[in-house]
């Protein structure tokens, strides 16, 4: 199975308050995002790795790249867009490989074991993503008064990786709406028709997205350090 990643690396995090873009924040001597590499170019499936980095960013990347020993690992760096959905847009259209993975940057706890299964279901439909149940009770807001509740047994809080057949993730971005920035590649392949699997991700694939996330990832660190 020949599998191509793009890694999306060209946000601002304005959300985590942080002086330098998050994806670039130590997490336990490496920064984030060079952990979340390690992971996707170690699994065996994967052939080529495109790093989507801010325009202001590339020799940032390309640098820590080599520190780190990543630049031989068929890792290529490409300047990302003003969304997200244009910076993943920008890295595929640098793949050649039949499947394609697309992950966050800032998502360094995905496991190999969670990407197999992935990467299995992907090839039943086309597509196929990471996703948990929702825990809380997710209600529809408007003008601060809740307008619907939604029902919890229908809901999951999808994460990355997500997997796709390259040709059909093009199309899809191909066909794009650009006045509605799609939050996710999947939303954009359920646009075109195509059928998405759901697979049982890990509560512990967070996304680091504001400082409280540091704490869990600190817990989710040390979990894992005790268990190896
Ligand atoms: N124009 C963008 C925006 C986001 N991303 C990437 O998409 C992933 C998920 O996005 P998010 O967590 O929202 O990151 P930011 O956009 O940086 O965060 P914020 O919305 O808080 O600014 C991150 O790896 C981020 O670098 C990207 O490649 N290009
Ligand atoms: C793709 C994603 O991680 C799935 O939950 C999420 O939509 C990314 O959103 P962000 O605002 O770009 O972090």
């Amino acid at each position: 199975m020949s599998v191509g990643v793009v890694i999306p690396a060209a946000g601002k995090g304005k959300r985590m308050k942080s002086a330098v873009s998050k994806q670039f924040l130590d997490l336990y001597g490496e920064p984030i995002f060079i952990r979340t590499l390690r992971v996707m170019t170690t699994h065996p499936a994967v052939k080529h790795t495109v790093v989507a980095a801010g325009r202001d960013e590339m020799a940032q990347v390309e640098s820590l790249l080599a520190e780190y020993g990543l630049s031989s690992s068929g890792v290529e760096v490409v300047p990302g867009g003003r969304e997200r959905q244009q910076s993943v847009f920008e890295g595929l259209k640098r793949l050649q490989s039949e499947w394609v993975l697309v992950h966050d940057a800032v998502r360094p706890f995905v496991s190999h074991e969670r990407i197999t299964a992935l990467l299995t279901a992907a090839q039943e439909t086309g597509a196929a993503i990471l996703a948990v149940p929702v825990k809380d009770t997710i209600k529809e807001v408007e003008a601060g008064v809740v307008s619907h509740t939604l029902k919890r047994s229908r809901l999951w809080a999808v994460q990355t990786p997500q997997a796709f057949r390259r040709d059909l993730l093009l199309q899809a971005h191909q066909q794009a709406d650009s006045d509605v920035p799609a939050t996710d590649d999947a939303m954009l392949v359920e646009a075109i028709g195509a059928s998405v699997r759901i697979v049982a991700g890990e509560y512990d694939n967070i996304k680091l997205t504001t400082p409280e996330d540091w704490v869990l990832a600190d817990a989710i660190w040390k979990k894992r350090s005790m268990e190896q």
